[in-house]
């Protein structure tokens, strides 16, 4: 058994980037997204701290319980809540900054992302990798929207134009530069208020059947 709960047999790629992921709001419970926000505090949290060498023992016996008690549960990445709850910020996966989508149809999505200590760069300013991480991701929508297919990055070109801040509801907008067969290219913004903080372009490739 693997940390994703496959099988070493079933780990061999079978093929194909799954749209039909069973989206099932159900999974983890009523209070699956509070559980997420908790974890996302912790890693705020821990990237603050200053801990004791007696509260890093404490916390190492104390993770170790809560790492024993997830890994007992742990399942495929299709079935996960994490990246399948799509009624919460994100879709309750914890890799991606937490966002909240405002607008998504074929022409673009609007969000929202608010980056936190655990996104920290340097100086307040977010790091450069997460904010190219929400404009992949927003953009992996955008793709998939826009062609009814899933799509993978082929490039992505981030131009980071002032500081993003941590702890402030910035609005990203994506949109369809053109489509040339399964060729998707997009375009994203990152503001905080009026101020451009960031802008990507990228190339989208729709998949083909079976296509990894
Ligand atoms: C699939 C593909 C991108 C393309 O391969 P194939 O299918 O074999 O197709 P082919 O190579 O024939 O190209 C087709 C057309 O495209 C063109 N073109 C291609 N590349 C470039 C380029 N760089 N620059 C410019 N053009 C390029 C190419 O010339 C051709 O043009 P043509 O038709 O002659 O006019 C493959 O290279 C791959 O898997 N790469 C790794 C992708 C990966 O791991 N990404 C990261 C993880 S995904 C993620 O995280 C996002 C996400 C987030 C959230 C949710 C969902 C998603």
């Amino acid at each position: 058994m693997s940390e994703t709960g496959a099988t070493t047999q079933d780990d061999a790629h079978e093929g194909g980037f799954r749209t039909d992921m069973a989206i099932n709001t159900d999974r983890g419970g009523p209070r699956y997204g509070e559980f997420v926000d908790a974890v996302r505090l912790f890693m705020d949290r821990v990237r603050a701290a200053e801990p004791s060498e007696e509260l890093v023992d404490r916390m190492i016996a104390s993770l170790a319980l809560m790492n024993d008690e997830l890994g007992a549960v742990a399942i495929d990445e299709w079935n996960a809540p994490s990246g399948t709850r799509i009624d919460l910020p994100a879709r309750g996966n914890i890799t991606l900054p937490p966002y909240e989508v405002s607008k998504a149809d074929e022409t673009g999505v609007e969000a929202t992302v608010r980056f936190s200590r655990f996104h920290l760069g340097g100086n307040n300013a977010a790091h450069g990798g997460y904010i190219g991480l929400a404009f992949d991701d927003l953009l992996g929508m955008t793709g998939a929207l826009s062609s009814g297919k899933v799509t993978r990055t082929a490039y992505l070109t981030v131009n980071y134009r002032s500081i993003t801040p941590l702890y402030r509801d910035l609005t990203v907008r994506t949109g369809i530069d053109r489509i040339d067969g399964r060729k998707i290219f997009v375009t994203a913004t990152m503001h905080d208020g009026d101020r451009l903080c960031a802008e990507a372009d990228g190339l989208f490739v729709a998949l083909k059947p079976g296509q990894p």
